[in-house]
């Protein structure tokens, strides 16, 4: 039987991350929209060429492969160019997604993904909602030391993603991380007990 699919979300930082690589420890199938962004721009892939057409050579490191952290600048400094960026993207990251997910065979498989209370086509890939979520103050520290950027670069990232309200507003259940590595994974497994209970994502 087809899994039914959660939709695992929180904006930048929130721990999304750290909460799907514990469900995958559980047996749950998951596919990562971020990970989907990477492969649809792999080289030879015809979408890096067009952000090469678009943003020029320098867009590339040495070895051909997209410079990400030189990419993320240029979109969170101009929304025209970001929306150019996801109307390339978006459309193939959904069907590595779908592939990922037709393969998928445990009782319930989780779709990780930033974006999926802004985007309706990926919110209608999944049938439950599960948003983790902390203070935006706290999203800004995890994500500054992880990825050793300015400050002001995260800050341009959470303007561009829903706020926690509105991501709120879509949520079945509600991860709060606000604690440590050890209280998350107890809320994971938690509320994994819940989903296997659960036929088709509903209670
Ligand atoms: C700009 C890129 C190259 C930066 O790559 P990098 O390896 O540094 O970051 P990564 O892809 O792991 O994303 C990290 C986080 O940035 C945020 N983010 C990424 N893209 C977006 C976006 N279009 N809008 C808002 N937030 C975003 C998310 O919180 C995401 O989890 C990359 O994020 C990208 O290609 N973005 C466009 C595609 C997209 O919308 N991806 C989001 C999943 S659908
Ligand atoms: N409860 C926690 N206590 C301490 N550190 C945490 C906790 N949860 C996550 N982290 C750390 O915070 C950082 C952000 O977490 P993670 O990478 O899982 O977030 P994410 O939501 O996947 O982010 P992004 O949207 O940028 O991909 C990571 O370095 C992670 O190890």
């Amino acid at each position: 039987m087809k899994p039914w699919i959660l939709g695992l979300t929180g904006g930048i930082g929130s721990g999304k991350s750290a909460a799907a690589s514990h469900f995958g420890s559980l047996g749950v199938h998951l596919v990562d929209a971020d990970q989907a962004a990477r492969w649809v721009v792999e080289p030879g892939r015809p979408a890096l060429t067009h952000i090469v057409d678009r943003f020029g050579e320098q867009i590339l490191q040495g070895d051909g492969a997209l410079d990400r952290a030189a990419l993320r600048t240029r979109i969170f400094q101009a929304p025209e160019e970001r929306q150019w960026l996801e109307q390339l993207l978006h459309p193939l990251i959904r069907e590595e997604i779908r592939n990922v997910l037709d393969e998928a065979r445990s009782p319930y498989a989780i779709l990780v993904s930033p974006l999926l209370v802004e985007s309706a086509a990926q919110r209608q890939m999944s049938q439950r909602v599960l948003v983790v979520d902390v203070p935006e103050q706290v999203q800004i520290e995890r994500t500054v030391q992880r990825d050793q950027v300015p400050e002001e670069q995260v800050r341009a990232i959470l303007q561009a993603q829903a706020s926690r309200e509105e991501r709120l507003r879509h949520a079945h259940d509600v991860l709060v991380n606000d604690r440590d590595l050890a209280w998350l994974q107890r809320e994971v497994e938690r509320l994994h007990e819940f989903y296997l209970s659960l036929q088709g994502g509903q209670s």
